[in-house]
């Protein structure tokens, strides 16, 4: 049996995209059972319908952080999913939220953690004149971007590098990684 994948998405969604297509192959151990955004017009929901996965949206505005991550919860556990994996969702989770998918929540971060924790992560790395960028993929725990690193690509970081073309490279790299981590990670519960 294939493990059960719910995504959390908040835009554009090509992580979610890499991660659905990399499912469609027949040696892939997980499926993708519902695609959820914090925001009606992300475009990834579009991609996803035309696949024919199941979406659901709703507007985290006007909610308390904990009452909408309790709506979403239950598109999850309704969908069926195992595993919840974040994929450019860009909300704060709640502590409630993150207790119910312990040790069973991923997400995908444009640096090389524990460097660069929250936004602007690029700018960031060639404001410090680093060598490298990168990207990483976590458990997700309550604390931002803190939980246990599972993978890790560099990425060399070019002279005239701006944080736009520095991002579009690490984005490259991230669809790589995330696929072939989260398949590890949903095989070794097997
Ligand atoms: N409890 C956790 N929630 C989330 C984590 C996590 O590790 N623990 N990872 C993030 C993803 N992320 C970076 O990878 C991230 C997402 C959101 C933010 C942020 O500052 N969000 C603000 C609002 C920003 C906005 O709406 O544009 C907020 O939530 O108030 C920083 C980093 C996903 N959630
Ligand atoms: N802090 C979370 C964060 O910055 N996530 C980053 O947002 C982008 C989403 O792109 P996508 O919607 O095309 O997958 C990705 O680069 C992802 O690493």
């Amino acid at each position: 049996m294939k493990a059960k994948v719910g995504v959390l998405i908040s835009g554009r969604g090509s992580n979610m995209a890499a991660l659905l297509y990399a499912a469609k192959h027949p040696s892939c151990p997980y499926e993708i059972v519902l695609v959820a955004a914090n925001d009606p017009e992300a475009a990834g929901l579009t991609l996803a319908q035309a696949e024919g996965v199941p979406t659901f949206a709703q507007s985290h505005k006007g909610l308390k952080r904990a009452e909408f991550d309790r709506i979403i919860d239950a598109q999850l556990r309704r969908a069926g999913a195992e595993y919840v994996v974040l994929a450019g969702y860009m909300r704060l989770l709640s502590a409630e939220f993150v207790a119910g998918w312990e040790n069973r929540m991923l997400n995908i971060h444009p640096s090389l953690l524990p460097k660069y924790k929250g936004l602007d992560t690029h700018q960031k790395a060639l404001d410090a004149g680093d060598s490298h960028a990168g990207c990483s993929v976590h458990v997700v725990t309550s604390e931002l971007d803190d939980g246990p690193v599972l993978a890790q690509t560099e990425v060399a970081i070019l002279p005239g590098d701006s944080a736009d073309t520095l991002a579009a490279r690490i984005l490259i790299a991230e669809h790589q990684l995330y696929s072939r981590t989260l398949a590890d990670f949903v095989t070794r519960d097997r």
